[in-house]
């Protein structure tokens, strides 16, 4: 019997997402007739070693995915399970995107000390993001509040929400659903309202590129719609270079219904502003190539001046 090695970070969400794949894959080989066991290999990241520096000091999104990837190349494992937000812009020589199973809620959540809605914060309250994206669009929105870094795992955060001085954090609402913890939510933030990363509450299952018995499995749960979102997001990312942190933001929906084409319609909404919410560029288009999509929506918004925004915040 083949067995597959999957590896993983060791943080709580990590574990959890790797798990819930491995479980829906176990299904899906049982299915097919599939002769196949798992077994898990936890890697510890530069990310994860870093945890009080800010992320965008120290090299951004590469940290948690590179030395699981190298473990990849090495043969040490045969899958990964990332965060599809985590992932850079491009994978190394070899390395495969598998699948990209359905999305889970890609909104930006706001957990808080007993208020219901970004609204209902006091005037001055203390927000707790290391973001930029996030900052930008709660100053845009709130220009009273205050912003502080804070890191750390989805658990960390929560704990120092519980035990300093912030009166509210921001986290994915799709980690917080994973781990179970959706009833520490206080406010969900709408796209229109705080457009998340690209790529946010979807899944990326990475293998090496020759591997055909692992990309015949994976190629059985990825989820066209969701792929094509996350294809036109990242071309936004791609085209603007968003490969480290960046206050960027984007978001794709996917309609079928209604469209009057055979390709599902996308609609993209892309997003670049400077961290004190003072400037923020914004567009959205509709069409049936992700790519092209992603870079009409980037090239409307470095028309305006988006490249200079990003420059001055990669200084
Ligand atoms: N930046 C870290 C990170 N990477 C993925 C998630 C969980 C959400 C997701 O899968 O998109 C998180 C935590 C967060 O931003 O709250």
């Amino acid at each position: 019997m083949k067995t597959i090695i999957v590896g993983t970070r060791q943080s709580a969400l990590a574990m959890t997402q790797t798990g819930q794949v491995v479980e829906l894959l176990k299904q899906l080989a049982a299915e097919h007739g599939i002769a196949c066991q798992f077994e898990i290999k936890k890697i510890v990241t530069k990310g994860d070693r870093i945890l009080d520096v800010t992320l965008s000091k120290v090299g951004g999104k590469g940290l948690f995915v590179k030395e699981i990837e190298q473990a990849l190349v090495d043969g040490e494992i045969d899958m990964a399970v990332h965060s599809m937000k985590d992932m850079p812009f491009e994978l190394p020589e070899g390395l495969v995107v598998g699948a990209i199973p359905k999305r889970e809620d890609a909104r930006d959540a706001l957990i808080t000390r007993g208020y219901r809605s970004l609204q209902e914060l006091p005037l001055g309250a203390l927000v707790g993001t290391s973001s930029l994206r996030r900052a930008s669009q709660l100053q845009h929105l709130r220009p009273d509040l205050r912003i502080e870094s804070v890191r750390g795992n989805i658990d960390s955060r929560l704990r120092k929400l519980d035990e300093e001085n912030f009166d509210a954090i921001m986290l994915a609402a799709a980690g917080l659903h994973r781990i179970g913890w959706q009833d520490r939510i206080s406010a969900y933030l709408p796209p229109e309202e705080c457009l998340p990363a690209v790529g946010q509450g979807a899944l990326c299952i990475e293998c090496r590129g020759g591997d055909t018995f692992m990309l015949d499995l994976l190629g059985k749960f990825q989820h066209e719609p969701t792929a094509l979102a996350v294809r036109a997001e990242r071309a936004f990312l791609g085209r603007l270079n968003g490969g480290c942190q960046v206050p960027l933001g984007a978001y794709a929906s996917v309609s079928e219904a209604g469209s009057g084409l055979d390709t599902p319609l996308l609609t993209l909404t892309g997003m670049v502003g400077t961290p004190d919410g003072a400037t923020m560029l914004k567009e959205t288009a509709s069409g049936s190539d992700p790519e092209a999509l992603g870079e009409l929506i980037a090239d409307k918004l470095i028309a305006q001046g988006a490249e200079r925004i990003l420059a001055e915040v990669r200084e």
